[in-house]
């Protein structure tokens, strides 16, 4: 089969996306994970496909495969390069955008000047969403401990797919890729996670580094980014709006509490199309 894709990031967190409405695409684990190898086929963070909906109030259905072919539920970056995709391609000529993924629905705004806002939805910090098996009842921070490295505190949260958020003092390579691993494969969370370090700088600005799920460290990761956030509003540390500086640049988060929904917005750029025997 040959296989047109585009190459597309969102602050350097990178994907291929198909268009799989104008014609059936499937794809087997051996086949992501091809094309997904940065040295032998085109590389990604993730692979992005959109699928006509199953539910006619919505507009599309989006799916979400990590570079070593597992599916996750979300991909916030990779909804906002979804969002361009869908314009660039004709397969839309709405600005607001309605989209089913594996866990729920959400709604891509997109901006005058060529940026998106993704509507989220609400965060859950409930443990059993994630799924994160918590010794203690529904408390703030957890603590858990690390195999060689002792205790962290850190903060469960469901934005679809799973995140553990830790604060930090300051941020450094030896913590993301140290502590990194051993928080997302450790046995309290049963279906792995995504780890987020998060060094405060005010109430309204945070560095942020995310390794994410069956990934490793990416440039940049949008879910991660939303979790930090609610997570660092719902202790008292941030204001309702802030902006996160990951390693690929800036995005702006909105969050008004328990009950309202997440409001994420940046940038998404193409970088090229191509086209690939599979
Ligand atoms: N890069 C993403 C998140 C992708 C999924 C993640 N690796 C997982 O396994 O949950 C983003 O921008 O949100």
């Amino acid at each position: 089969m040959l296989l047109k894709f585009s190459k597309m990031h969102g602050l350097g967190n990178d994907f291929v996306v198909v268009d799989a409405v104008s014609r059936k695409v499937y794809f087997n684990k051996e086949q992501i994970e091809f094309l997904g190898d940065r040295n032998r086929g085109i590389g990604f963070d993730q692979l992005l496909i959109v699928e006509p909906p199953i539910s006619p109030e919505m507009d599309f259905r989006y799916r979400i495969y990590n570079s070593n072919g597992s599916e996750v539920e979300h991909c916030g970056n990779g909804a906002r390069c979804f969002a361009k995709f869908v314009i660039e391609k004709d397969l839309t000529n709405k600005s607001v955008i309605n989209v089913e993924t594996k866990r729920g629905q959400i709604q891509l705004i997109v901006q005058d000047d060529g940026e998106v806002t993704v509507d989220m939805g609400e965060p859950s910090f409930n443990p059993v969403d994630l799924p994160f098996d918590a010794t203690e009842n529904d408390t703030a921070l957890y603590s858990l401990e690390l195999d060689g490295y002792g205790p962290v505190e850190l903060t469960p949260v469901s934005v679809g797919n799973p995140h553990a958020v830790i604060r930090v003092d300051r941020l450094t390579d030896e913590l993301v890729s140290g502590v990194g691993p051993l928080v997302e494969s450790h046995s309290s969370f049963p279906a792995n996670v995504n780890v987020g370090f998060m060094e405060v700088l005010n109430r309204d600005e945070v560095n942020l580094r995310v390794y994410e799920r069956d990934v490793g460290e990416t440039q940049a990761c949008g879910t991660g980014t939303c979790a930090a956030i609610v997570a660092g509003i719902r202790q008292g540390w941030l204001n309702s709006k802030v902006t996160a500086h990951l390693l690929g640049g800036d995005l702006r988060i909105e969050w008004h509490g328990e009950g309202s929904p997440i409001l994420m917005t940046g940038p998404a750029t193409k970088v090229f199309e191509g086209q690939i025997y599979l």
